[in-house]
């Protein structure tokens, strides 16, 4: 089936769910303007898709194919994929993208990384996080062990977004942590939503994933999707000064599973982020080796390990 380019309502052909729905026309989205309140105070406002805890209703879930391309980069060459998502029938949409390596389609235990954007890591190289390790580790590792999948999601800060995100960092600079922070700005911890994942996933025609993460959350949010995930990969990040406390909160209060001397070695006392791994149950070894290497000689880190979950 042809699917159509995203160009004022051309047609379109929608994954939802299970099945793949007929070619028809979605319009783009109304252009919206929002309120702005004007305060000088630490205001949190819900500019998420769906706002706050807004519940999603499958029938107004759509991710819509629209193109391919090959894309060259230091990490090697990839397919990258666009797609449009709404959770709102249309009225909305945001733009996950799959960072495909190798021949994922029709395969079992396909290495997957979901990641959700940072921009004060990945564009500005903030150090206070882990996240643009991880993509870059993610890509070396799906290049080294093909076929593998990125999944690149715009859920800025948990999905709180990037203007609440700084607003969560202005109160982590007076001591709170990253839970606790959110919590201050009267918002959820994690307000993040995976339905384009499962869609991709089986718009692309991919069994089973083994999921690169530590959060264990995700792996039950994914499970409950319908993703069948046979496998974890961790990849955990070696501390920095200043991330440290950030990857001692997540292992802490958000249960994810970072083993404590990713956060609390020697390495810590270091500018950056030190060396970075990735090692699964499958996972070949000397991989996770190579990219802690490679993420070592970046860094200019002194950590390296290779370890399972
Ligand atoms: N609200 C908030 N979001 C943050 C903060 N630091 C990073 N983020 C965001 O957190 C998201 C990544 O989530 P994490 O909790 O670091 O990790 P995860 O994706 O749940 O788990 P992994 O799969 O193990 O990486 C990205 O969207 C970042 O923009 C912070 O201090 N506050």
């Amino acid at each position: 089936m042809a699917s159509g380019l995203l160009a004022g309502g051309q047609r379109l052909c929608p994954v939802q769910g299970r099945r793949r729905l007929q070619c028809r026309s979605i319009a783009l989205p109304p252009k919206q303007s929002r309120p702005v309140r004007s305060s000088t105070a630490l205001t949190a406002y819900a500019l998420g898709p769906g706002g706050l805890h807004r519940p999603i209703h499958e029938e107004l879930v759509r991710t819509v194919y629209i193109a391919e391309t090959m894309l060259p980069t230091k990490h090697g060459n990839f397919r990258l994929r666009g797609y449009k998502h709404t959770i709102d029938g249309g009225r909305t949409f945001v733009e996950p993208t799959a960072i495909v390596c190798g021949q994922v389609e029709g395969k079992e235990d396909v290495a997957l990384r979901v990641h959700d954007s940072c921009f004060t890591s990945e564009v500005l190289g903030s150090l206070k996080c882990d996240c643009a390790e991880q993509l870059q580790m993610s890509m070396e590792y799906i290049h080294a062990n093909a076929p593998g999948i990125v999944i690149y999601l715009w859920q800025e800060g948990r999905g709180i977004g990037l203007a609440n995100k700084i607003a969560a960092y202005k109160l982590q600079e007076q001591g709170l942590d990253t839970v606790d922070a959110n919590r201050a700005l009267g918002l959820p911890d994690d307000l993040r939503e995976y339905t384009a994942v499962r869609n991709i996933l089986k718009e692309m025609g991919v069994k089973s994933v083994q999921l690169m993460t530590n959060n264990p959350r995700k792996m039950s949010i994914l499970a409950e999707l319908g993703v069948k995930v046979t496998d974890r990969i961790p990849i955990q990040v070696q501390a920095g000064a200043h991330n440290k406390g950030y990857l001692e909160a997540k292992s802490k209060r958000m249960d994810h599973m970072i083993q404590p001397e990713f956060w609390t070695t020697a390495a810590a006392s270091g500018e950056g982020g030190g060396a970075a791994v990735a090692a699964a149950g499958k996972a070949a070894a000397t991989a996770a080796a190579a990219a802690a290497a490679a993420a070592a000689a970046r860094t200019g880190g002194n950590g390296s390990s290779v370890g399972s979950s």
